[in-house]
C-alpha cells in the first residue's frame, strides 16, 4: 500500500509539466549544481523571462549576465532549508521567491523548487492607494475650507472683456495637453485660471494636483515631484513613495511659482517634460507618466532667463501656451462684479446683509489694488466682518483704498502722485483717474455738478460720464 504511494501514478508524470502551468505561483525548477530544469507557464508571464533563455543556464552564469539580481539556489543546495528572497530581474519586475530543497535517498538536495510571486502589483496597489490617500486629503482640505467659509460654489468672475479673452484662449488650448504657463503679478487668478483649464480639459475627471514650489525645502524637490525609492535616503520612508507626478498620471500638475525652482531641479523637470518618464530618487526603474503641464510664476521669467537664473529650454518648454493674466487695475469692469460675489459670498457667511452705496462702489472701482484680486476679496470680508451698518459708505472702506492716488500741493491743488514703479498702469488709466479726482474736487470746491459744468466748461454729462 505505501509502495503505490511512492509510486507516482504514470498519467501525473506525463502530464506533469501541464500541472506546472496550471498553478497560480510561477515554479522555477534547477538542480543541485544550479543548472535550470524548467519553469512553468506563470513564471514565464510574471517575470517576462521565456523558458529558452533559461533552460539548461546556470543560475549563477544567469546572475552574472544581469537576468535576475538573487538566487536562494546555492544557499539551499548549501543549508538544505528553504529561504525567501526579494529578485528584481533585468524586466523590472520584483518577485518574492520562496525555495524549497527536495532531497534524494541519500539525504542530499537533489532539486531546488522555487515559488515565485510578483510584489510589483502589490507596490503597485499600495502606490495606488498612497496617489487616492492625498487626493482623498486634498479633496478633505478643499472641503473644510469651503464649509469653513459656509459659502455656496466658489464663483469665478471673468467678466472683463480681457479675461473673456483669456478664457477663450485656455478653452481652446485645455484638450490639447499642451503645457500652460500663466503668468501675472500676486493675487490675480493664477491658481483660479490653472483650475479652470483642468476643467475645460479632457483630464477634468482625473486629479488635478497643485504644488507651491516655495514650499518644499530645496533638497526635496526632486523626491516631492518624482517620488522615492525604499530606504533613498536618511529619513525616507522604509517602503518608499510615489511623487506628485505619480500620483496626477492622467490628470494635471499645476507648479506654482516655478520662477522659484532650483537650477539643478529644472534641468531634472525638463527631462521629465521631454521623456515623459522619470526615475524614482534612488531607483533605477524607468517610470513612464502621462501629466499635463501648468506652470505660474510672478517672477518676469525672460529676466531670469537673461539673468542666468531659469534655464531657457524649459522656459521655451513651459511657454507652448503663454497666458498673461492683467492686473486687476487694467480690467476695472471686473472689479464690481467681483466685489458683489465676495460680500455676497462673506455676507452669507456672517449672516450679514451687506451692501455698497454707489460711491463706496466708485471709490473700489478707481482704487489701484496692488494686491489684486486676493487684496479686494480680503478687504471685503474685513468689511461684511466689521462695518457696523449694513450699507458701506465710502468712509466705511479702509484708508488705503479711498486714499487718492493724487494729492493736494501746499497751495491745495491736486497732483498727480506719479509712482512709476515696475508695473505702472498705462497712462490712458492714469489719466482717467486723475481727470476723476479732478472732477469730485471740483464739484468738492463748486457744490454742484451744474456749477462744475460751468465753471470748467464742459457738458453735465460729460461729468457724469466721466464720474461713473
Ligand atoms: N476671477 C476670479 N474670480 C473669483 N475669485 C478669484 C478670481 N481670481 C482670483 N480670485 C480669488 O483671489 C484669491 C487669489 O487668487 P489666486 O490664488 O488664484 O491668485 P494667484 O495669482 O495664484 O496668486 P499668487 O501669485 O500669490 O499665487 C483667491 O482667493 C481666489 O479665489
Amino acid at each position: 500500500m505505501s509502495e503505490n504511494v511512492q509510486q507516482p501514478d504514470p498519467l501525473i508524470t506525463k502530464n506533469i509539466h501541464g500541472i506546472f502551468d496550471v498553478l497560480s505561483d510561477g515554479i522555477y525548477i534547477s538542480d543541485r549544481f544550479g543548472k535550470t530544469l524548467t519553469v512553468n507557464q506563470r513564471y514565464e508571464k510574471l517575470t517576462g523571462l521565456s523558458k529558452k533563455e533559461l533552460i539548461n543556464r546556470n543560475v549563477t552564469e544567469l546572475v552574472n549576465d544581469g537576468v535576475y539580481d538573487t538566487i536562494l539556489n546555492p544557499k539551499i543546495v548549501a543549508t538544505g532549508k528553504s529561504c525567501t528572497s526579494i529578485q528584481v530581474n533585468k524586466k523590472g519586475r520584483r518577485l518574492v521567491l520562496t525555495g524549497y530543497p527536495i532531497f534524494d535517498d541519500a539525504g542530499d538536495v537533489n532539486l531546488v523548487v522555487t515559488f515565485a510571486r510578483d510584489i510589483t502589483a502589490i507596490g503597485d496597489l499600495r502606490n495606488q492607494l498612497a496617489a487616492e490617500k492625498r487626493l482623498v486629503e486634498q479633496y478633505h482640505e478643499k472641503f473644510k475650507s469651503i464649509t469653513a467659509d459656509n459659502s455656496l460654489e466658489p464663483s469665478v468672475v471673468l467678466e472683463s472683456p480681457k479675461m473673456k479673452e483669456l478664457v477663450t484662449l485656455l478653452k481652446r488650448v485645455a484638450p490639447t495637453d499642451a503645457t500652460v504657463l500663466l503668468l501675472g503679478e500676486t493675487g490675480v487668478g493664477k491658481d483660479v485660471l490653472a483650475r479652470k483649464t483642468h476643467e475645460f480639459s479632457l483630464r477634468s475627471s482625473r486629479p488635478f494636483f497643485k504644488v507651491d514650489c516655495t514650499t518644499i525645502p530645496e533638497n526635496l524637490i526632486e523626491s516631492e515631484l518624482f517620488g522615492y525609492a525604499p530606504g533613498a535616503f536618511s529619513g525616507a520612508h522604509s517602503k518608499g513613495k510615489i511623487g506628485f507626478f505619480e500620483m496626477a498620471e492622467k490628470g494635471t500638475l499645476f507648479l506654482d511659482e516655478i520662477g522659484e525652482l532650483p537650477l539643478l531641479m529644472q534641468g531634472k523637470l525638463l527631462r521629465v517634460l521631454q521623456d515623459q518618464e522619470l526615475i524614482r530618487v534612488g531607483d533605477t526603474k524607468v517610470r513612464k507618466v502621462d501629466v499635463r503641464i501648468i506652470a505660474a510664476t510672478n517672477r518676469n521669467l525672460e529676466e531670469e532667463v537673461k539673468s542666468g537664473r531659469f534655464r531657457s529650454d524649459l522656459f521655451y518648454r513651459l511657454k507652448v501656451t503663454e497666458a498673461n493674466i492683467p492686473p486687476l487695475r487694467e480690467r476695472h469692469e471686473d472689479v464690481l462684479p467681483l466685489a458683489q460675489m465676495f460680500i455676497q459670498r462673506y455676507s452669507q457667511k456672517y449672516r450679514r446683509n451687506v451692501a455698497l452705496t454707489p460711491g463706496a462702489q466708485e471709490a473700489l472701482r478707481a482704487h489701484h489694488w496692488p494686491g489684486n484680486v486676493r487684496e479686494l476679496e480680503n478687504m471685503i470680508q474685513s468689511l461684511v466682518v466689521t462695518s457696523a451698518s449694513d450699507i458701506v459708505q465710502p468712509y466705511d472702506l479702509p484708508e488705503s483704498v479711498t486714499r487718492r492716488r493724487t494729492q493736494a500741493n501746499a497751495d491745495g491743488n491736486l497732483e498727480p502722485c506719479i509712482a512709476l514703479g515696475d508695473n505702472p498702469p498705462p497712462l490712458r488709466e492714469m489719466v482717467k483717474d486723475f481727470e476723476r479726482q479732478l472732477l469730485q474736487k471740483a464739484i468738492e470746491t463748486y457744490g454742484s455738478v451744474p456749477k462744475v459744468a460751468k465753471k470748467l466748461k464742459v457738458d453735465r454729462s460729460t461729468i457724469f460720464r466721466k464720474l461713473r
